[in-house]
């Protein structure tokens, strides 16, 4: 099992940008989970650890892809009907039956195996019948309707590769290919914390000053929506003593450990200090917005990160950084979520030098595109933005001043979340 090295996260004090924190991440951080043989259908969401090579052909023979009579192609009249005697019948699953002879038509159904020497399948719906024989009406194309050995997958191509997460169809595609069971990852082990002593749990009643909890429920969900297995493991006050132990005790038997909050220069911000005590703390000073402040350490071997407390910095730094670390470690590939150019319904300054992720949803133009319309607020702190948002638009560095009507990058939630 691979492990963290020493000081793997360091880095100088001025801000980092986001590709080198991503290519930091890639670098430093291997696999930490071994894996386990899954039956097929418990895989869903899992990282695939072995490549999938297909035995054979799919389709494994030539087949029909519509119920109806295959037919010699060079039986038909090239204009007007022709007339064909039906010489037998040829069901999906069933063993050959004799080929028809020239002259004849074979009924056949779809997904039954094509006979020897006819090659093109017409469909029931155009033809008539007539005292057992069948009538073929002129200008269907030759090969019409039959689909080929090896169509789909040839014998020997690889078919998923180790690193994929799997979804619905990775699946069926397994099965397609004869696999009952497959070589995953095991769930990473996430111990998860809240930090703060203004955090009250929901359902409890808040005196002045206090909020409840809502970094810890977006997180698991978050967590979870990728395979991990969350171990909750409740708010942590703002005590030195208390977050030490706490973060001590969950790298027993977690292979990462998650706090929020706590990771500024503030007196209160404990966990930082916690980390150090432990293991080896490298707070990165990140040139983003939001979620500047993200500490990233390791209590012994253990990796650890401190996301900052604001509710859509989580969300964010997340997104961008705690997700592809979390595929890292699970074994799986680190590929960049698709965004999508789209026209900006909106104008807004950013400072340079810094890549910055405002909430938005896309709305229609009118003319069959679409434009991204951003939330009005831009708080940190405002966590329902993130809910009535369908997405975000990411704004790279060396941009200023977006106008309405110039191209964006916008990345769905969908792409990311799940
Ligand atoms: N002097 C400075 N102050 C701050 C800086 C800075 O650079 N210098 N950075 C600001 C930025 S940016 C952020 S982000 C925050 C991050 O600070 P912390 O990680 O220490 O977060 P807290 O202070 O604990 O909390 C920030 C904010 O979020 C609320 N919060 C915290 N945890 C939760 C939770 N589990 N559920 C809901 N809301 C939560 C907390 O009450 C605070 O309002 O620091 C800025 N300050
Ligand atoms: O990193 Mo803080 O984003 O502005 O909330």
């Amino acid at each position: 099992m691979a492990q963290l090295t020493d000081d793997c996260f360091a880095h100088g004090g001025r801000l980092m940008r986001t590709d080198e924190a991503l290519e930091l991440l890639k670098e430093k951080l291997e696999c930490v989970t071994s894996t386990e043989t899954l039956a097929t259908g418990n895989c869903l969401g899992r990282v695939l650890r072995e490549d999938i090579i297909a035995p054979g052909n799919i389709p494994p023979h030539d087949n029909s892809a519509v119920d109806g009579y295959a037919i010699y192609f060079d039986d038909l009249e090239p204009e007007g009907p022709t007339r064909l005697r039906i010489a037998g019948r040829q069901a999906a699953g069933q063993t050959p039956v004799e080929p028809p002879l020239r002259g004849e038509a074979l009924r056949i159904f779809t997904g039954a195996v094509m006979p020897e020497g006819p090659d093109t399948v017409m469909m029931q719906e155009d033809c008539a019948l007539e005292d057992g024989d069948v009538i073929i009406p002129a200008g269907i194309k030759r090969g019409a309707n039959r689909r080929d050995a090896g169509e789909d997958v040839r014998a020997g191509s690889r078919v998923l590769h180790s690193g994929q997460r799997l979804r619905a169809q990775d699946l069926g595609q397994a099965a397609a290919v004869g696999r009952s069971e497959l070589q995953v990852s095991r769930p990473l082990r996430v111990a998860l914390f809240s930090t703060g002593d203004e955090l009250r749990e929901p359902g409890q009643d808040l005196v002045t000053g206090a909020i409840h909890d809502s970094n810890r429920y977006t997180l698991n969900g978050l967590l979870k929506s990728l395979g991990c297995e969350v171990s909750d493991l409740g708010i942590l006050r703002d005590n030195a003593e208390t977050i030490i132990s706490a973060l001590d005790k969950a790298t027993e038997d977690h292979d990462l450990v998650i706090t929020s909050g706590g990771v500024s220069v503030g007196e209160e911000d404990h966990v930082k200090h916690a980390v150090e005590t432990l293991g080896k703390m490298h707070a990165w000073r990140l040139a983003i917005k939001p979620g500047r402040p993200i500490a990233l350490g390791q209590i012994g071997a253990i990796p650890f990160v401190g996301l900052p407390g604001n509710p859509v910095a989580v969300v964010v730094t997340y997104l961008v950084f705690v997700r592809p670390m979390l595929l890292r470690l699970m074994g799986g590939n680190i590929t960049s979520p698709q965004s999508f150019p789209v026209r900006a319904d909106f104008s807004y300054r950013k400072k340079k030098e810094r890549r910055e992720w405002v909430r938005a949803s896309l709305r229609p133009n009118g003319d069959g595109s679409w434009k991204a319309e951003k939330f009005p607020r831009d708080g940190a702190g405002i966590l329902s933005s993130l809910v009535e948002s369908q997405g975000l638009v990411e704004l790279p560095e060396d941009l200023t001043q977006v106008e309405p009507g110039m191209l964006v990058d916008y990345l769905p939630f969908s792409e990311v979340i799940g």
